[in-house]
């Protein structure tokens, strides 16, 4: 049994990855637990940075109580100096400057805060997503080729950006809550039910807004497989890639109304969310305001009667309306900062992620030179999520020096007999055996450095003509005359001659002035990757698929000389290729049907001996 790449994972703080996620106070404080993995990016990110944004936070967050102080005095002061004419201003004048100092600063630092917000942002996001590719590039081909897999990647790809949110947001969490301990100590000294009114006038809005933000949660995550939908359908509806077959089919009705259906779905969904967000909110926030009130007119009372001076009646009312707003910015950004260090999870779940290939901790080294070659015993193998197995009970030998073609019908197994032998998978049954070893002995790195595959499938980088060969061993891409040399053998040499920038230039219209190739003037490129990479095993899946009867011809020619003791597997439908092969492997469903030479195999006038007649009266 294939075993499924993303089970077995570290802990969610969510439920289940369908999406009937709902987020519990316990799993907000549970994700807080993050939080201090947070500040260790940050702080890895900037040192400096990290220090400066706490100091001057620190410096503002005792600002407001100050202020309003200062504004009490400045008061106080001028009552005073009404009733008792003729005494001096100097107090007076000094208090005024002060508080003008004070606003200066609060602006500039205000500025300097966002600054380093914006800048730490940018750092952060930038180390993550290098951590990102990174942690990508160990991972499994099955892994990637995993749905759940690929909606755990999507939201960790989405954490990568808009960090700064958290970022500054959590700065400011802290900020404030120095800045409310200041207040809420001025407040306390006239009276502590003062504060018991205030919580009661923030309590409300916070609740349901904390009701709201839970139900975008679990929405926004049921979502995520759609919303890749709807990336995709957008990048097919409007992309160079596809966009010669759109025209041709006249596809796009049918992309826009799927993606017009998609997107009004979640449009629906989330305007009625939205809506009933907005009106609990304004009840909510009205009763919040009658608190505020309350409190007012009892302020408003006690300086009437004279228990409080004028200046305290300014300052108590400007710090219970400070205060509320802090406390309600805590408390309302205390639970979008939760879901936002729920979605923190993700990234780190997928951090988490393991490999299931690797290396085994003591491993062995590719061999020098290969001894006794390559031999599959009883392999069988099944995609993750297909219960079909793409290849059963398959058992041959590879000789070192040997060229090896494999035939089959479409689905047949070819590729995925060739992915096993890399080590992109590892067989569920069976063993493959290298010079007496199985694969999964060997140091991973090292095996695949020595293999060279050349996919049908192929990537056709947006990049330049000789990066696209140098790929195939991308250390080497300065050693220009090792890329020409490779560009030689694959026939690429002629492709890049015509191109105006020559080896520099520019493949694909993607950027700049990139020039776009024939798909048999790619598949020169692409080939060249292999030569380029000088390892004993070469493994082309139909590298000639896409060539002219001449050029196909022509790197047959080639090949045969320039891989002599080279052991190579060649998949090709084209059994003119084929048949220069020692031997030929036919599968069928998965299944080896027939081994052998062409002479051998035409001799026993079985499958391949029918294929190759069925191709050859086509030509006739
Ligand atoms: N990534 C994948 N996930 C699930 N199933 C897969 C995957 N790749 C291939 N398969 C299935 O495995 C079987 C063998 O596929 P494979 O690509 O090895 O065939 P092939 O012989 O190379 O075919 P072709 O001649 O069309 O290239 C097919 O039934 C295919 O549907």
């Amino acid at each position: 049994m294939a075993k499924s790449p993303v089970s077995g994972f570290p802990g969610h703080v969510i439920a289940n990855e369908e999406g009937k996620a709902e987020l519990s106070w316990k799993d907000r404080f549970a994700a807080l637990r993050n939080l201090p993995a947070f500040f260790r990016m940050i702080w890895q990110a900037s040192p400096g940075l990290f220090l400066g944004n706490a100091a001057v936070r620190l410096v503002r967050a005792a600002m407001p109580a100050l202020t309003l102080y200062i504004g009490k005095l400045i008061i106080d002061e001028v009552v005073q100096l009404s009733k008792q004419a003729g005494s001096g201003t100097d107090w007076l004048w000094t208090l005024v400057a002060a508080e003008f100092g004070l606003a200066v600063l609060s602006t500039a630092l205000g500025r300097l805060t966002s600054l380093i917000d914006g800048l730490l942002g940018d750092l952060v996001t930038n180390r993550t997503s290098v951590r990102l590719m990174e942690h990508a590039a160990t991972l499994d081909l099955e892994q990637f080729e995993d749905a759940t897999f690929y909606d755990k990647l999507e939201r960790a790809r989405r954490q990568t950006t808009g960090r700064s949110f958290l970022l500054s947001g959590v700065f400011g969490q802290v900020q404030e809550l120095i800045s409310v301990g200041f207040l809420a100590a001025g407040l306390a000294v006239y009276n502590p039910w003062l504060l018991v009114l205030l919580l009661l006038a923030v309590i409300p809005a916070f609740i349901g807004d904390n009701y709201f933000n839970q139900k975008s949660y679990s929405l926004s995550r049921s979502w995520t497989p759609e919303r890749r939908e709807l990336d995709y359908l957008r990048f097919v509806g409007a992309s160079d890639e596809t966009a010669k077959e759109v025209k041709i089919f006249g596809l796009s009705n049918f992309l826009i109304n799927r993606f017009r259906d998609l997107s009004g779905q979640y449009y629906r969904k989330n305007q009625s969310l939205s809506i009933r967000r907005a009106a609990w909110g304004t009840v909510l926030t009205i009763v919040g305001t009658v608190g505020y009130y309350g409190a007012y007119v009892w302020i408003v009372a006690r300086a009437m009667n004279g228990s409080i001076s004028i200046g305290d009646l300014t300052f108590l009312a400007g710090s219970f309306r400070q205060l509320r707003g802090s406390m309600e910015g805590i408390l309302l950004q205390f639970s979008s900062l939760t879901q936002e260090a729920v979605y923190l999870q993700d990234l780190f779940d997928f951090f988490e992620i393991k490999p299931l290939i690797h290396s085994p901790e003591k491993s062995l080294l590719f061999p020098q030179k290969i001894q006794q070659g390559f031999v599959f015993e009883n392999v069988g193998f099944k995609y993750t999520n297909s219960d079909r197995w793409a290849l059963r009970n398959l058992s041959f030998n590879l000789t070192p020096g040997e060229k090896l073609a494999l035939v089959g019908e479409n689905g047949a197994g070819k590729t995925t007999l060739v992915k096993l032998l890399a080590r992109l998978y590892d067989p569920a049954e069976g063993r493959i055996l290298l010079d007496g070893h199985d694969l999964r002995d060997y140091d991973l790195l090292d095996l695949r450095r020595n293999i060279s595959v050349i996919f049908q499938d192929y990537v056709r980088f947006k990049m330049s003509a000789g990066v696209n060969i140098a790929v195939g061993d991308i250390d080497a891409r300065t050693n220009q005359s090792r890329i020409e040399n490779s560009a030689e053998r694959s026939l690429a040499d002629t492709v890049i001659a015509k191109l105006p920038g020559g080896y520099e230039q520019q493949l694909g219209r993607s950027f700049g002035k990139g020039v776009e190739l024939s798909g048999g003037e790619w598949q020169k490129v692409a080939l060249g990757r292999a030569y380029m990479r000088d390892a004993d095993v070469l493994i082309l899946d139909e590298p000639t698929a896409a060539l002219d009867a001449r050029a196909e011809y022509e790197v047959f020619q080639r090949f045969s000389r320039l891989t002599e003791g080279k052991t190579a597997v060649i998949i090709s439908h084209r059994f003119s290729t084929v048949r220069m092969a020692d031997r030929i492997l036919v599968l069928e469903n998965g299944r080896l049907l027939e081994i052998g030479s062409h002479q051998e195999l035409l001799e026993k006038e079985g499958r391949y001996a029918e294929l190759f007649q069925l191709q050859a009266r086509g030509y006739q």
